[in-house]
């Protein structure tokens, strides 16, 4: 069994590696850590995991007992996995960070965004930007994991086949996208109450969010240059899901759209290309680890839409992280991913 620890356990993302790696055949949790829940039991709080962790406490992040892990996940606020990963990694551990600390490749832009210095930039060379459908072979040997942002997944994932192809104007490229607010994750704040997100909508970041600088990195590699990015984030009254409807101006004569796409995916087990003129739905992935997309060309017009689902705990966050985890160890890429999601 390959022995796993996560830092943040108690939250969204937290539970949603417990959940995923409760059906998980080659993986045991050796140590969970929470600073506010320290002694509780984990089924204790998430009854949902009652019969599957019944021996697993919360404790206070203890780097010895990180250490005798195989593999350490990081589903915390960014700045934490920067203070720890160096000696967990000099101790043999490999780190798979669901939060933002090594997704950009320059230290000083991250410092621009987050708003505080990096923590950790000798480590950012050999750090492996975890997005599996981009990376397979590289995450195969990596040491140290950035697992992609929610928004950056449905949003590379849509736009990498026309970007990789030059189909479209790598200038002016649009993201309209809506979140469920687990997306904000569980920490008590005001646009996360009831009262407050049920039942309406609105745009946030609009100006320049946190993620842009992300997503412009990953589709810059992808279109071999600079690509200007419109990228919009909304919250929305759901409580899993990202919706991403993309759009880009074609450039030329594009060909079969819908095969191009399907080719694109054709071995990639976590995305699923509909067939032509699907509309996917965020509930048509809640609680897996899937990207669900489709590609039309309005009125066969110069305008290219691709809608891009994801639930943003699963393939957003821990689903993938999980991924990447069954890649570095070599296991089957499936392991305790294998669930369909529910519906309603
Ligand atoms: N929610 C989502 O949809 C997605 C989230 N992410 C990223 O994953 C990470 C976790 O997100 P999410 O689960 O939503 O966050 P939550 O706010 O729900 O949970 C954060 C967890 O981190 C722990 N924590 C907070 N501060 C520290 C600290 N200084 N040291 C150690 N542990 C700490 C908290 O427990 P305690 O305070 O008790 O120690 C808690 O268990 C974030 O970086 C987020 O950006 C990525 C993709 C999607
Ligand atoms: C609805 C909401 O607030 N979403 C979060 C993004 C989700 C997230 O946790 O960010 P990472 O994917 O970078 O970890 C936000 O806009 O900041």
């Amino acid at each position: 069994m390959i022995k796993v620890g996560i830092v943040g356990g108690t939250g969204y993302t937290g539970v949603e590696l417990l959940r995923l790696l409760a059906r998980h055949p080659e993986v045991s949790v050796e140590a969970i850590t929470s600073r506010s829940e320290a002694g509780l039991g984990v089924s204790e709080l998430y009854p949902n995991l009652r019969g599957h962790y019944d021996e697993l406490r919360f404790s206070e992040p203890d780097p010895a007992r990180l250490a005798a892990c195989d593999a350490v996940f990081f589903a915390t606020p960014h700045g934490v996995a920067h203070a720890l990963a160096f000696d967990l990694l000099e101790r043999g551990t490999r780190v798979i960070d669901l939060s933002a600390d090594f997704r950009l490749r320059d230290a000083d832009e991250w410092a621009a965004w987050y708003g505080q210095p990096h923590g950790a930039p000798e480590l950012l060379e050999e750090a492996v930007y975890g997005l599996p459908e981009v990376n397979r072979e590289r995450i195969r040997q990596a040491r140290l994991i950035a697992v992609p942002g929610c928004y950056p997944t449905a949003v590379q994932l849509g736009l990498l086949p026309l970007l990789e192809a030059g189909l479209i104007d790598a200038d002016h490229v649009i993201a309209d996208c809506k979140s469920g607010v687990t997306g904000a994750g569980r920490g008590a704040k005001v646009p996360s109450l009831l009262a407050e997100a049920s039942e309406s909508m609105k745009a946030y970041g609009a100006s320049g969010h946190r993620h842009l600088p992300e997503i412009r990195q990953g589709l810059g590699d992808a279109a071999n240059g600079p690509v200007g990015l419109t990228f919009v984030p909304h919250l929305t009254p759901m409580i899993r899901g990202i919706h991403a409807t993309l759009y880009g101006r074609l450039q030329g004569e594009p060909g079969d759209l819908q095969a191009l796409f399907e080719q694109r995916f054709a071995d990639e087990p976590f995305v699923d290309v509909m067939p032509a003129g699907s509309h996917p739905e965020t509930r048509s992935v809640k609680g897996a680890n899937v990207c669900r997309m489709a590609v039309h060309r309005p009125g066969d017009g110069d305008t290219v839409v691709v809608l891009s689902v994801i639930d943003n705990l699963v393939k957003g966050a821990s689903g993938q992280a999980v991924h990447n985890l069954n890649l570095m160890f070599g296991l089957d890429e499936f392991a305790g991913l294998d669930a369909p999601a529910m519906m309603p």
